[in-house]
């Protein structure tokens, strides 16, 4: 089977080449796919690569597992999904907190539902590099540190993000190579109702949110945009196809479970 992580690194040789170039070997098993950088030749590849790849992959090797990117219109059902992702995997992964500019609701403790921040220190932040993906939405910003990604990739989880289209935009910028999955909506009319039902929104927000959601869908629907986009009309039929996606991808090559 073909899976995504690097299972061992072994017998690494550094020397210099004829241009005096620094260069190592090392042998990786069973077999990798590296962003489709380097073709599979058989099941124990011997490559010659430069120093920086081999930091790029040591790197990606000891962050542990490739992060999970959930993403499709506010009230498509993100949250209800990864609820029942972490009831019934309850180690295999761990959220990063995002950071958010908006006032705590009822309830929301700092550092664990949200890093609650200010405009300045966010804007601040962002224009240091520390924000794998930020947006604005409803007068508030919303962002996701890369600090917090790295917490839960140490850990050796899969790190789950939930966010928005300009997110994910912003992190196919990235070197992170996470999966990506969109959520989408039955319908229009069903989101609408679901927001109403949901009672989080006042008609402003509710408005915006739905005013959002057709571009959203777009670029869900685009090839190649999202490895699996699971429309979410029948709670058990949608979160049976995600889980099928994750046991199958996800903790493929992973080594937990
Ligand atoms: N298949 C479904 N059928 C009916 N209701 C659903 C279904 N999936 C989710 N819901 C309900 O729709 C509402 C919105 O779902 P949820 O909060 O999970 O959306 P979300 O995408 O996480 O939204 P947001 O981005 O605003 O956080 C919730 O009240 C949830 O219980």
């Amino acid at each position: 089977m073909l899976c995504h992580e690097i299972k061992f690194i072994e017998d690494i040789k550094f020397y210099l080449d004829d241009n005096d170039r620094k260069k190592c070997e090392f042998e990786l098993r069973p077999t990798f796919d590296f962003a489709n950088s380097i073709k599979r030749e058989s099941q124990f590849a011997h490559l010659t690569i430069t120093i920086n790849f081999i930091r790029a992959l040591h790197k990606m090797a000891t962050n542990g597992p490739k992060p999970l990117v959930f993403c499709g219109p506010s009230g498509s059902g993100k949250s209800t999904m990864l609820t029942k992702l972490l009831v019934d995997y309850p180690t295999h992964f761990g959220f990063s907190v995002s950071h958010t500019t908006r006032l705590p609701r009822e309830g929301e403790v700092d550092g664990v539902h949200y890093h609650f921040t200010t405009v300045k220190q966010m804007k601040e932040d962002i224009n240091e590099g520390k924000f794998i993906e930020s947006a604005t939405f409803g007068g508030n910003m919303y962002g996701t540190s890369i600090k917090a990604v790295e917490v839960v990739r140490d850990s050796g989880k899969v790190c789950i993000l939930d966010i928005d289209v300009q997110g994910v935009k912003q992190v196919k910028q990235t070197s992170l190579n996470p999966w990506y999955v969109f959520v989408k909506p039955p319908s229009l009319d069903a989101l609408e109702e679901r927001l109403k039902k949901r009672k989080t929104e006042n008609l402003t927000s509710l408005t915006l949110r739905l005013q959002a959601a057709q571009k959203e869908i777009e670029y869900g629907e685009e090839a190649g945009n999202f490895d699996l986009l699971v429309i979410n009309d029948d709670l058990h039929h949608a979160y049976d196809e995600i889980k099928k996606f994750v046991e199958d991808k996800v903790l493929c090559g992973n080594n937990i479970g």
